[in-house]
């Protein structure tokens, strides 16, 4: 039996899947790497770690799966979008990558939105400028670290970098392009009037190729450390939600997704890259040739119930906080919680807004505040559902990948939170399983992906929404609503007391 590969270069981890002709994930396995945030809203990862563990990873994996080398010939990636790695001419890292959840360039969007103009950056990019895209990214590098700006030869987002160490072949992917805010979406070209405006060398841009593209096959000296062959093919592969939405299924209209990561993402299908949504969600390149997306995203989802744990249960599994936490009852007791630890993207784009819970009474447990920090993490992505809804898309369900889509608790959340059905499928790991398929189709395994999706998408369950919870928490959302307009100048003024 023949296998692929699907790398996935999470924000918290690598995880690595070995996948059969049939779809079946016969090994899996995950290295973490640290994340370093010397200031608030800093965030940054050293992407020696990702190439590091990535090799550690898949060294594991042909031990755990009990394959031989020769069966696997395909191996793709999917990665974190938006983070910014500078490389000198000699290819070198030139600093640490900035990642997509890194907040600190407020000043370069407002400078983008001024030189570019605000109308024609979303004519071409079909984006507003957010401080987590790469091109603000870059902007800061040159504003603040010249010396370093100097020496730049080119740029690369996360996964491209580690395909490119495996390969010694540079190149970008369509889908992760689309999210540098340099890209030209419907045309699929580097923006050469961004980059005059900005006085940006063009130079610095990679190129493009297509998700599914052949790029190359193992460095001789990475297939040693990992015990692969140097026939194995590498396929581009994709940003992680284009790759989450492969493995998911999306790859036709009134498709949706639900990704709850260290980020949240709510994503659905768009056939074409020509509609205007005002900027109001984000619009990119799918991995799927040709095909768009658009999503909404929660930059602490993931990661707020993460912060929770770390900071107040570490030695708890997350399984048993959800479990405990689901015996509160809807609306926690009376507390709500915003899930903005990190600032805002979706749909209130600030990145000074903070977290906040309302409502703390003396008589509520700490696991009526886990299930506050999950159903706020779930109203955040909620306004993203109705935001996508109300732009004219029919939704029969919703597909549930990512960490949050392991308990069957949290599903059950999602489906009365959207009020639609959510369907769970057989591996979660979503963007991993995305990665492997673009691998299978790209070894000639299938016609296109869809026919793929056709064998690798395995449907566990599909978790229906009930009555009473979705009228119960229609009316919390209400009042959670309120709490971003609410919050925003008081926060403001906390600013100066933070790190
Ligand atoms: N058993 C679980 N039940 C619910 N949520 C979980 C569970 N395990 C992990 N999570 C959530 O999923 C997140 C990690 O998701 P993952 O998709 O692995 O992230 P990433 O790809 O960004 O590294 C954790 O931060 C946590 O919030
Ligand atoms: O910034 C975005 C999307 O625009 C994030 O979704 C990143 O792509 C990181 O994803 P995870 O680590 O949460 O999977």
């Amino acid at each position: 039996m023949e296998h692929v590969i699907g790398v996935d270069l999470g924000t918290s981890a690598v995880k690595v899947l070995l996948v059969d002709r049939k779809g079946n994930v016969k090994g899996e396995w995950t290295e973490t790497y640290p994340l370093y945030q010397p200031h608030s809203g800093y965030s940054e990862q050293n992407p020696e770690d990702w190439v590091e563990k990535t090799i550690v990873a898949l060294r594991k994996l042909l031990e755990v799966s009990h394959v031989s080398p020769d069966s696997v010939c395909g191996l793709s990636f999917s990665g974190q979008m938006h983070g910014l790695v500078l490389l000198d001419k000699e290819r070198n890292v030139l600093r640490n990558a900035i990642l997509w959840n890194d907040t600190r360039t407020t000043e370069e969007c407002r400078e983008i939105e001024v030189k570019v103009g605000k109308e024609t950056l979303l004519s071409i990019t079909k984006n507003r400028a957010l401080e987590g895209f790469t091109l603000p990214k870059l902007l800061w590098v040159k504003k603040h670290e010249p010396h370093l700006y100097q020496r730049a030869y080119t740029f690369l987002l996360p996964k491209d970098y580690v395909r490119f160490r495996l390969t010694g072949q540079i190149a970008m992917e369509y889908s992760d392009a689309a999210g540098t805010l340099l890209l030209d979406i419907e045309n699929k070209t580097w923006s050469q009037p961004i980059c005059d405006v900005l006085g940006i060398d063009a130079h610095l841009c990679p190129p493009l190729v297509e998700s599914t593209a052949y790029v190359g096959t193992l460095l001789p000296e990475i297939a040693e450390e990992t015990g692969l062959s140097t026939n194995v093919k590498v396929f581009a592969g994709g940003a992680d939600n284009a790759c989450g939405a492969v493995g998911a299924g999306i790859l036709s209209e009134g498709r949706m997704m639900c990704s709850i990561g260290t980020s949240g993402v709510i994503l659905a299908y768009e056939q074409t890259g020509e509609k205007d949504f005002a900027g109001k969600v984000h619009y990119f390149n799918h991995a799927k040739p040709n095909a768009y997306y658009i999503m909404g995203v929660t930059l602490a989802a993931g990661y707020s119930f993460d912060w929770w744990k770390r900071t107040f249960m570490e030695d708890i599994p997350f399984a048993d906080i959800v479990k405990r936490a689901y015996e509160s009852p809807i609306g926690a007791n009376g507390l709500l919680f915003a899930p903005y630890l990190v600032g805002e993207r979706t749909p209130y784009a600030d990145a000074d807004i903070r977290a906040s819970f309302i409502g703390i009474d003396s008589s509520q447990t700490k696991w009526d505040f886990a299930r506050a920090v999950m159903e706020g993490i779930t109203f955040s992505l909620n306004e993203s559902v109705e935001m996508i809804k109300a732009s004219g898309k029919s939704v029969k369900s919703i597909v549930s990948i990512g960490g949050g889509a392991k308990s069957i608790e949290w599903l059950q959340m999602q489906a009365d939170i959207f009020a639609t059905p959510v369907e769970k499928l057989k591996n979660e790991q979503g963007p991993g399983l995305g990665a492997a398929m673009i691998a299978a189709y790209g070894c000639g395994w299938f016609d296109s992906l869809e026919q793929c999706s056709d064998v690798f998408k395995q449907v566990e369950m599909v978790v229906e929404p009930r009555k009473e919870a979705v009228e119960r928490y229609q009316e919390l959302f209400a009042v959670y609503r309120k709490i971003y307009p609410q919050t925003k100048e008081i926060v403001k003024k906390l600013k100066a007391f933070r790190n």
